[in-house]
């Protein structure tokens, strides 16, 4: 049974699709005819996903400022309809593997307490706050970032495993939305300039090259005008199979 539910799942995949909904809507369906409250209270109880990538009050104006530049270039022009906009907006969920089409029965099975290490802080701002937006023509991307007060490194500066972390999301974002299911296996990390606590910066990146299964991404951390340099990456993921994760060899 597992192995039928990992061939149905496509796993990381979920970061680009809208997740499916058919367990949730199954729920509400079996619920009895004479009892619309309990339908009620079942979809209300049921896990319905929250987006981490939506505006929340921790945000800075200056964080609000540069999301809402990013996210009017994924509308598409109303006088030009027919000419879709390379950009999008990505979801965030806390377990994407619940979100991905087959993956509802998976997540109860695996690691089922298991939340993403950049959203499993409940208060608002305490953490990771960041939205990614690819840009499909040129197969980048940036990665709108405030960092919070948990994530203290260097006195009044952002810890360099916090900037790691979303260095390896954000590249890993990319190089999964372009070659499917992949790994990290190489990270190179120039930290070129402190970055404050609390500040809102640009992590800008960019696919280099694919060979066979290895997809090679740039990373540039910026200030939210781009004019200071934070850090600079370089990333290499290596395409796996879901067996992979279990132990298979593919
Ligand atoms: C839902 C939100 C998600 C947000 C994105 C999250 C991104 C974060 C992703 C991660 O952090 S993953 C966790 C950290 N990474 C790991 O734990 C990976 C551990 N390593 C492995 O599982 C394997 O070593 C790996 C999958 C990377 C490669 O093993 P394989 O057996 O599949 O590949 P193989 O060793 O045959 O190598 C394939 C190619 O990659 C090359 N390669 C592998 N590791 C390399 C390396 N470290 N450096 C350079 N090249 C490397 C290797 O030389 C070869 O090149 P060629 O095709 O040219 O022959």
């Amino acid at each position: 049974m597992l192995r039928h539910m990992m061939r149905r799942l496509v796993l990381f995949q979920g970061q680009h699709q809208q997740p499916t909904f058919r367990a949730l809507r199954g729920t509400k369906m079996k619920t009895p005819r004479h009892s619309p409250g309990l339908a009620l209270s079942i979809w209300t109880l049921s896990s319905k996903p929250r987006d981490f990538s939506q505006p929340n009050s921790s945000w800075s104006p200056e964080m609000r400022k540069v999301y809402d530049h990013y996210n009017a270039l994924c509308a598409t022009d109303p006088e030009n309809e027919s000419e879709k906009s390379p950009w999008m907006k990505l979801p965030s969920y806390n377990r994407s593997i619940k979100y991905a089409t087959g993956g509802i029965h998976l997540s109860k099975l695996i690691q089922a307490e298991a939340r993403l290490f950049t959203r499993n802080v409940k208060e608002q701002g305490a953490t990771f706050e960041y939205v990614v937006f690819i840009n499909k023509e040129e197969k980048s991307c940036v990665c709108v970032f405030q960092s919070g007060r948990l994530l203290e490194g260097a006195p009044g500066h952002v810890h360099g495993g916090a900037i790691a972390t979303m260095i390896d999301t954000v590249t890993g974002t990319l190089a999964g939305f372009l070659s499917g299911p992949i790994m990290t296996a190489n990270l190179n990390i120039d930290y070129r300039s402190p970055m404050p606590l609390g500040s809102v910066v640009l992590i800008h990146c960019v696919l280099d090259r694919i060979e066979r299964r290895k997809t090679y991404i740039t990373c540039k951390v910026t200030s939210a005008d781009e004019s200071k340099l934070y850090t600079e990456a370089t990333a290499l993921f290596v395409s796996i199979s879901v067996g992979h994760l279990f132990g298979s060899r593919s």
